[in-house]
Order: C-alpha cells, then structure tokens, then sequence
C-alpha cells in the first residue's frame, strides 16, 4: 500500500490530521519524572537514555488516541549524539507498532550519492556484506530541495520502491523564510518553482486515492503562500508545522487543504510535550493527552 493510501486510511480511522511532534529536550522533562527514573548507580548517559526514552513512551501513548502519527525532530536526538539516537530508533519502533505514522523530520539532502546513503538509512535498506539491512522503520522524511533534482531522486525512487513518503521543504514556517523562499525568478515565487518541481517529483508515485506520496512541508505561519500551493499541487499531502508556539493559526489550515478539506497533515510539538506547563503541572501525561484533543477538534472543527 502506497505511503499516501496508508495515510488516508489512519486519517479516517482515526478522525484526525493531528501529528505529535517529538522534541523532547531532557532540560525541560519535569523534575519529578526526572527523580523518579535517575538511578545514582547508573552514568549520566545511561540516566539520559532511559530517561528520555520513557518520557517520550508516556507522551506517544497519552496522545495516541488523538494523533495519525509522530514526527521525530532529528536535531533533538543527534544533540546527544549517537546516544539520542539509540533511543530515536527505539522509539520509532515503539510508534511503528502501534500502526501510527512515523516520520523523520531530519530535512536530508546532499549529492545523490550521498542523498542515497540518506535514503538507504531512513526509508530503504543498506547492504553490508551483501545482505541487506533495514535500520529505521519510518514511513516518511523530510528533505531540503536546494541541491535540485538529483539530490531529491534516490529518496523519490526509495518511495517508489518501498511505498515511502517524502515532504519536501516548499515554503517553511520560520520568520526568515522569505529570504530566499520569496525571491522573485521567472516573475515566480522561488517556493512557487519548488512546488512546481514537487509536482514534477511526485507524479509517478500516487496512490489508489489518486495523492501522491511525494508531498510538502508548508509552514502554518504562510497561509497566502499555502493558497498558491494548493493550486501548484492539487494532489498532495501538506506537512504543516508551527502552529501554536509558532504564532501559525488553526483557522488559517482552511488555506491549506484541498478541496474535498484533506490533504494536509498538522503538526504540533512543544504544545503537546511540555503541555504539563499550560495544564496540569503535576500530570504531564493527563496534560499532553488534553492538548492533543483540544488541538485535534479545533482542527476538526476548520476542516470538516
Ligand atoms: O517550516 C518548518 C519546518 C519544520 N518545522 C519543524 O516542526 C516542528 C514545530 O515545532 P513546534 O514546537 O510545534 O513549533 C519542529 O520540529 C520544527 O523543526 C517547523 O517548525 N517549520
């Protein structure tokens, strides 16, 4: 089943567009989650391993109910080196089991052999000694288009090839993403031509449900941006960050979905993995599982 297909599928089990965001800093874990698990006898990277590892377990299965899937922030696991990731792999087998999507938010890109080495790693498979191994389990990455085509192609052919998801960054949600994203080429938007090339991208790998599984990263922060994507892209999934914290309004996600209202996926990650710091301090789980319900009816609420 095509990337797209699965996640049409979970949208309508689920009724929700909502993906739970992971960027889970350890500085900003309750202390008292933090005492309950430090173990003196134990390192400080093993402390940190466990750590981070059960926090995250708790908020996946708290917000579970509420979400179609989990995005991993790459950053926030390779600022504890391979250590992070130890515990990113098994968290991305965690939530794989509970048939959610996965999504690795590392935004890769290089030359296409080195975009390949990407690719083997997070959506396809790496042969050593011959054999061919599968390290992560994720359903999608995201990727930088500024190499141009070849730097996109061995992530597309591995989305062909093992019915993966791509969202490529189009337009971002960041305050200066007009610097380059808005320069004027050809009387067009630079993030215009992008979404032109995604289209270009993706053609070839649609689903049964006519979306292809080649989409776009498209800030909630650009809602006049995301109009002119809309038209770009008729038949694609949106990945929509930054609402929230961001200052990116739920209302505005009427700019961004298609028109039978789908077609977007929304995330949200501080809101939901600190909520203890807006709900109830003493109860993060009980926090975070609110904030996902009020973030996913308040969508539900624009787009259906
Ligand atoms: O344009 C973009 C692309 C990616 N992101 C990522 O999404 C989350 C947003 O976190 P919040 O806490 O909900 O603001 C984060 O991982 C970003 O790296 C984005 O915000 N904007």
């Amino acid at each position: 089943m095509n990337f797209s297909d699965r996640l049409i599928e979970i949208i309508k089990k689920k009724s929700s567009v909502l993906i739970a965001g992971i960027d889970t800093s350890i500085e900003n874990i309750p202390d008292y989650f933090i005492k309950r698990f430090y173990d003196k006898e134990k390192s400080e990277i093993d402390n940190l391993k466990t750590i981070l590892f059960e926090y995250n377990r708790r908020i996946i299965d708290a917000v579970e109910e509420n979400v179609v899937g989990v995005k991993f922030q790459a950053a926030f696991f390779e600022q504890y080196s391979y250590h992070g990731f130890e515990v990113l792999h098994k968290l991305c087998e965690y939530v794989k089991n509970k048939k959610l999507v996965v999504i690795f938010d590392g935004k890769r890109n290089d030359i296409s052999s080195s975009a390949k080495g990407y690719s083997n790693a997070y959506l396809g498979e790496t042969l050593i000694f011959g054999r061919k191994m599968r390290f992560f389990e994720f359903d999608a990455i995201t990727t930088n288009p500024y190499l141009g085509q070849d730097g996109i192609k061995p992530f597309v052919e591995d989305c062909e090839r093992f019915k993966k998801g791509l969202f490529v960054l189009v337009k971002t949600s960041n305050p200066s993403s007009a610097e380059f994203q808005d320069l004027i080429v050809e009387d067009k938007y630079l993030f215009e031509l992008v979404a032109e090339k995604v289209y270009e991208w993706g053609k070839n790998c649609r689903g049964k449900e006519g979306y292809s599984d080649v989409g776009a990263v498209v800030g909630a922060t650009q809602k006049e941006a995301a109009k002119r994507i809309r038209e770009i892209l008729p038949n694609s999934f949106l990945l929509v960050p930054g609402i929230g914290v961001q200052g990116g309004k739920v209302e505005d996600l009427k700019y961004f979905v298609d028109s039978n209202n789908m077609g977007i996926i929304v995330n949200s990650s501080r809101d939901i993995i600190y909520a203890y710091k807006n709900y109830l301090h003493s109860d993060f789980e009980k926090s975070s599982y609110l904030a996902s319900k009020s973030i996913k009816e308040s969508i539900n609420a624009v787009i259906s």
